[in-house]
């Protein structure tokens, strides 16, 4: 399937094209870039100097004639612009951005603090979470790939609120993420200098992946869904960690969570329960797995729930990927059974 990223100089960008060279399926036709057209591939990315690719400029008549598919990974506002003038050439659009998450377009101007798409286009939408909701996916021609925050969260709550578990108005959830989560973007705050040798908080008075996070939940749940998320940045590359603590509503052992759990995501080939030890970043760093891990404190009676995925993976390029196999009827796995890397 002849395919088009948008954003290609981006690190979700560049996560694509490996993922795309590697598909049995999908093919590259086109690599868009705003900033770098007529440029080689190699300049931007040295790490992919063996494919013969150039930067070509946007221009959606030209997208039109030369591609089925098109990935956007743009920073929010772009797709919400180009999305319709693509899907009004009847491309299949998978967006990376937060800009059709959201079905309030108040919401999204409330937290993203730019102007919503059309509702029409918010309303066509669908959410791509495929192990929560496949079956719209299957049939959308507009995906909202999920936020990396929200991806870690709800692979590791919705278990929970679908078994009715925990008490969905206490919420506390705990995020760290690696430096890759902030995009290729010059910013001083984002210097090695800034961030080595540093554990700081960010976005601690509202992060815009909240009303993404309890949209969902309240999905899952049926009534309404609070959280209090709080975001911290690691110096690393890669890699969020979620730790969700939540009050339980019954008694339960780690061991009968556990085995909720694996019976939830049985068919779910990128979620890997762990069950002895606990999960962590560098578990599933280069890869599409969700690594979760949960424990019932009967002391307290709380629960905490451990997930972890690579933030330019399962939380961005490989959910993508995992969104075309699923709309195209191929294999969940296509393209994307890398192991992690390790060390
Ligand atoms: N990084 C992550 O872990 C995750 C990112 N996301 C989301 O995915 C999207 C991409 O993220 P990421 O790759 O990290 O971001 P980057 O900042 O690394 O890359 C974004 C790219 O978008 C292109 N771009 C910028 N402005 C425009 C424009 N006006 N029109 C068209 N293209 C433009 C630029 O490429 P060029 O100059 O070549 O056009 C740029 O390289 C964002 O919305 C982000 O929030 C979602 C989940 C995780
Ligand atoms: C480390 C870091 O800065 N991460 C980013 C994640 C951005 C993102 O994925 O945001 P949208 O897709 O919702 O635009 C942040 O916290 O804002």
């Amino acid at each position: 399937m002849k395919t088009a990223v948008i954003g290609s100089t981006g690190y979700g960008g560049a996560e694509l094209i490996r993922l795309i060279e590697g598909h049995p399926h999908l093919e590259l036709a086109m690599l868009i870039s705003t900033s770098q057209a007529g440029d080689a591939l190699s300049q931007a990315y040295p790490h992919l100097r063996h494919l013969a690719y150039t930067f070509q400029e946007l221009d959606i008549a030209q997208i039109g004639q030369e591609a089925e598919l098109v990935f956007l990974a743009t920073p929010p506002g772009v797709s919400g612009e180009l999305t319709p003038q693509l899907r009004a050439q009847g491309k299949l659009v998978i967006d990376l951005s937060g800009d059709f998450r959201l079905k309030d377009g108040r919401s999204y101007e409330d937290w993203y603090n730019r102007k919503a798409a059309p509702d029409k286009w918010l309303a066509e939408a669908v959410y791509g979470l495929p192990e929560w909701f496949a079956e719209e996916i299957r049939t959308a021609d507009l995906i909202a790939n999920p936020g990396c925050y929200p991806t870690a969260t709800l692979l590791g709550l919705l278990p929970l609120l679908q078994h009715r578990m925990i008490d969905q108005r206490a919420l506390v959830i705990d995020a760290k993420s690696g430096v890759t989560g902030a995009g290729r973007k010059v910013d001083q705050s984002l210097l090695f200098s800034e961030v080595n040798e540093n554990l700081r908080p960010y976005k601690v008075d509202g992060h815009q992946h909240i009303p993404e996070i309890e949209q969902a939940a309240e999905r899952l749940a049926g009534a309404e869904v609070r959280v209090r998320f709080v975001p911290h940045l690691v110096p690393m590359n890669r890699g969020i960690l979620v730790s969700l603590y939540a009050p339980m509503l019954h008694k339960y052992t780690t061991t009968e969570v556990l085995h909720m759990y694996e019976e939830v995501y049985e068919d779910a080939p990128f979620v890997r329960i762990v069950e002895s030890g606990w999960p962590s970043t560098k578990a599933v760093q280069g890869s599409n797995f969700c690594d979760i891990g949960v424990h019932v404190d009967e002391r307290t009676g709380w629960i905490t729930v451990l997930s972890v995925i690579d933030n330019l993976m399962k939380g961005a390029a490989g959910q993508a990927v995992q969104n075309a196999n699923l709309r195209m009827g191929w294999a969940a796995t296509a393209g994307l059974m890398q192991s992690p890397l390790f060390p």
